[in-house]
């Protein structure tokens, strides 16, 4: 007699998109997103300021993404990744949202995707109807040298993935590239590493598929001395922008505190009022970079006024609100 083949596991895969703050996953899913191999994904953002904004980018592409804010999924609101699954579930088996055929939860900037992992998996309600996924990480091809030297996060991100993104190829000289890839080698040799360019990447339909029978890493990841720990001293804070500002002083501001702070600063980014524009204006800030801003066609819904959130060391808010007057634009 043959021996049976093994069940499909059929099953909804739980992929996790983790990186650095600022490394590109918001840019790199919402890419994914308008791809047809990506249609039926459900999408669980978790972001650790008070406000979210990477949802309200990625509904312009996929309206249904679910927002897990204030507090970060590997440490604090891991509970809530769980519930949110389970409901999701429970939704589609009561017909109320259509089926998906996969999840990706992209996680903060600063988290450890090992407890993530194993919070999904060890929740018995949630393993009848889903299944670990793989784990991507993008990592900076600019700056990620560096955050990999000076952040456990960075080096936990990689070390646990399955597959590495090495963004922003189009920012980077290729000796830099180069150097980066053998410091990501040096963390996981077996890794699959890709590079993108502007989000734009050959092969990403095949992001998420299995890797093969390998344990995953994640499993082995619970007694090390990173599991579900932040680097010491950084914080978030949200500075409200409430009116208009004058472009090209807020530009000046931007650039001249991440040139002068930019150590200090690893992330800042928010939804602006811009005077003479409609639009709100996305902006962007990564260490020392400020990037090109983006323009939403409306003011998402119950979204008015703009704002600033930082995840910084050694920066308090009152520092950025102190010099802040000097970007409004003035009232004629
Ligand atoms: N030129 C260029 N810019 C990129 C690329 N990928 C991302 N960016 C820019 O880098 C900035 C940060 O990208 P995000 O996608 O928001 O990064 P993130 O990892 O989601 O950020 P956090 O969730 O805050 O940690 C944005 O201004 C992006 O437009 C790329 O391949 N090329």
């Amino acid at each position: 007699m043959q021996p049976a083949a093994p069940a499909l596991d059929d099953r909804i895969p739980v992929h996790v998109l983790t990186g650095f703050l600022g490394s590109g996953k918001t840019t790199f899913l919402r890419h994914l997103l308008g791809e047809p191999d990506f249609a039926d994904t459900a999408v669980v953002i978790n972001e650790f300021g008070e406000v979210g904004l990477d949802h309200l980018l990625v509904r312009e592409v996929s309206e249904d993404a679910v927002l897990l804010s204030s507090g970060c999924l590997c440490c604090a609101v891991r509970d809530d990744l769980v519930s949110t699954l389970a409901d999701m579930f429970e939704m589609v088996r009561r017909g109320e949202v259509e089926p998906f055929r996969r999840v990706v939860v992209e996680t903060t900037g600063l988290a450890d995707p090992a407890p993530i992992m194993q919070a999904v998996m060890s929740d018995l309600r949630l393993r009848r109807g889903y299944r670990a996924g793989t784990i991507v990480s993008t990592v900076d091809g600019v700056g990620g040298a560096g955050t990999i030297a000076r952040f456990a996060e960075a080096v936990q991100q990689v070390a646990l993935a399955d597959r590495v993104v090495v963004t922003k190829s189009d920012l980077a000289e290729p000796w830099r590239l180069d150097a980066l890839r053998n410091d990501i080698a040096a963390i996981n040799p077996t890794v699959s590493q890709l590079v993108s360019s502007k989000a734009k990447m050959p092969g990403a339909g095949a992001l998420f598929e299995s890797t093969g029978d390998r344990r995953p890493r994640y499993l082995d990841a619970s007694d090390g001395p990173l599991y579900g720990r932040h680097s010491a001293g950084v914080e978030t804070f949200v500075v409200e922008v409430a009116a208009a500002v004058d472009w090209p002083a807020f530009v000046d501001w931007l650039e001249l505190l991440l040139a002068s702070r930019g150590q200090s600063i690893l992330r800042v980014k928010g939804l602006l009022s811009v005077a003479g524009d409609s639009r709100p204006v996305v902006i962007h800030g990564v260490q020392h970079v400020v990037y090109p801003p983006e323009y939403l066609p409306r003011w998402p819904d119950g979204v008015s006024g703009g704002w600033l959130v930082f995840i910084a060391r050694d920066l308090s808010r009152s520092a950025i609100e102190n010099s802040l007057p000097s970007i409004f634009a003035s009232t004629p």
